[in-house]
């Protein structure tokens, strides 16, 4: 009888499989978060200053209001510094990166092509470095990013990059937005629970190159979207049923979607000729606020969760400042249980997907971690994600 090669094991064809050697295919156990890394281009530049740096590498230093206008985003924003691949140098280098009526996406993809799968394979070498296991034990692979768009995808060069297996099973994810983060950990988590001895890399990145024009009067929300966005990337290992080297920080025990009604239009964007169009509504805190609990409601009683949100340790997508401010409003916390996110907020910016990977690395070194906690992302529409944790007692140096 021909076998087929099953995360890493190898087991008869499924049809006509009894359920006992069907359950014998699955984990025990829950799917566990076994390590995290992350990583960020080196060129940093303060929130401070960045209005200055902005209209002066745009050349745009005559709209003196929008520039006042982005001055006072920038302070109320929360953020210290941000990081980015793009720098002064290759600005300069391609002048139609700051000339709105010219095409851009071109020279724009050539960059990305290397650029994401090196960022998203630095994090994923930080993960690896923690888990303590040789990479070609990996035995799934799931990537995101919306920043470019390639045949043969970025799973594709991160699996070379790291020595994967060829047979690693890649999963690519493509303009899942902000909360592609929490989208790859719900697929690691079916696919750890589905597969025995299964080990899925999760590996998000992202770079504002894709976002980066200049401002103009009649595109006011340019200016948000240069105030807030950061370029990173996280990674994140995954399994259930750990063996000895490994020592998981968080059982994964549920993982859910949902989309705010009528907000298709709140969160859109589309890629056009000069890069990623992303339009980010003033209504995306009022919404988030509006509807938070009734997501977390639907997302946890099933768990036999809810009410008390306090409980809980809490990893929200730093969406903006105004975004967690909802989130807590919303839900009723105490100022403190947002520290995580502010903080990643603060030093980093909205990293989109890898943010709440961040998240999760901050709130691991915090006592907060302890009990029961949610990992909340935030993306397009309004979507929102809900990863139920628990806690370990892991006694990890980090
Ligand atoms: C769904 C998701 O959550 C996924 C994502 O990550 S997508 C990105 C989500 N994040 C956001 O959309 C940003 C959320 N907003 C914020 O954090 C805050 O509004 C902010 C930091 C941008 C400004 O802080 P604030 O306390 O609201 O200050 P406020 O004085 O009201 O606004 C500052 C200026 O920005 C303008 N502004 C605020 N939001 C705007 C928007 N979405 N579009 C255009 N202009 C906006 C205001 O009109 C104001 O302009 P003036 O100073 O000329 O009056």
């Amino acid at each position: 009888m021909t076998s087929l090669l099953l995360g890493n094991q190898i087991a008869r064809p499924t049809v006509g499989l009894c359920s006992d050697r069907r359950r014998e295919l699955r984990a025990d156990g829950p799917a566990t978060v076994l390590a995290i890394g992350t990583a960020n281009p080196p060129n940093c530049v303060r929130q401070e200053e960045y209005a200055d740096y902005y209209f002066r590498v745009t050349k745009s230093e005559h709209l003196t209001s929008l520039k006042d206008k982005l001055k006072r985003i920038c302070h109320k924003s929360a953020i210290k510094k941000r990081y980015f691949h793009h720098t002064e140098e290759l600005l300069r280098g391609n002048p139609a990166f700051i000339d709105r009526s010219m095409p851009s996406l071109h020279e724009r993809q050539d960059i990305m092509a290397s650029v994401v799968p090196e960022l998203a394979a630095a994090a994923a070498v930080d993960a690896i470095a923690e888990w303590g296991r040789p990479a070609t034990e990996i035995t799934h692979l799931v990537v995101t990013t919306y920043s470019g768009a390639h045949m043969p995808g970025v799973d594709w060069l991160v699996a070379s990059l790291l020595g994967l297996r060829p047979t690693v099973h890649r999963t690519m994810l493509y303009m899942n937005g902000c909360s592609s983060g929490c989208a790859a950990l719900r697929l690691a988590k079916d696919m750890a629970e589905n597969n025995r001895g299964a080990r899925v890399l999760v590996a998000c990145a992202e770079v504002t190159l894709t976002l980066f024009r200049a401002p103009h009067e009649a595109h006011v929300d340019t200016l948000i979207l240069q105030s807030l966005f950061g370029d990173g990337a996280g990674a994140v290992i995954v399994g259930a049923d750990p063996v000895s080297v490994e020592e998981p920080d968080f059982e994964m025990l549920s993982a859910s979607q949902t989309m705010i009604p009528e907000s298709k239009h709140v969160a859109a964007g589309q890629l056009c000729e000069d890069g990623l169009h992303f339009h980010p509504s003033r209504e995306i805190p009022s919404l988030v606020r509006e509807n938070i609990e009734q997501c977390m409601v639907d997302a946890l009683s099933l768990l036999g969760i809810g009410g008390s949100w306090n409980d809980l340790f809490w990893a929200v997508h730093p969406g903006g400042r105004a975004v967690l401010d909802s989130v807590e409003a919303g839900l009723r916390l105490e100022p403190h249980k947002l520290e995580a996110s502010r903080r990643v907020l603060s030093e980093y910016g909205n990293m989109s997907g890898p943010s709440v990977i961040f998240v999760l690395d901050e709130l691991r070194r915090q006592q907060e971690r302890k009990g029961m906690g949610v990992i909340l992302g935030l993306g397009p529409g309004v979507s929102v994600e809900t990863i139920v944790l628990q806690a370990t007692d892991s006694q990890k140096k980090l």
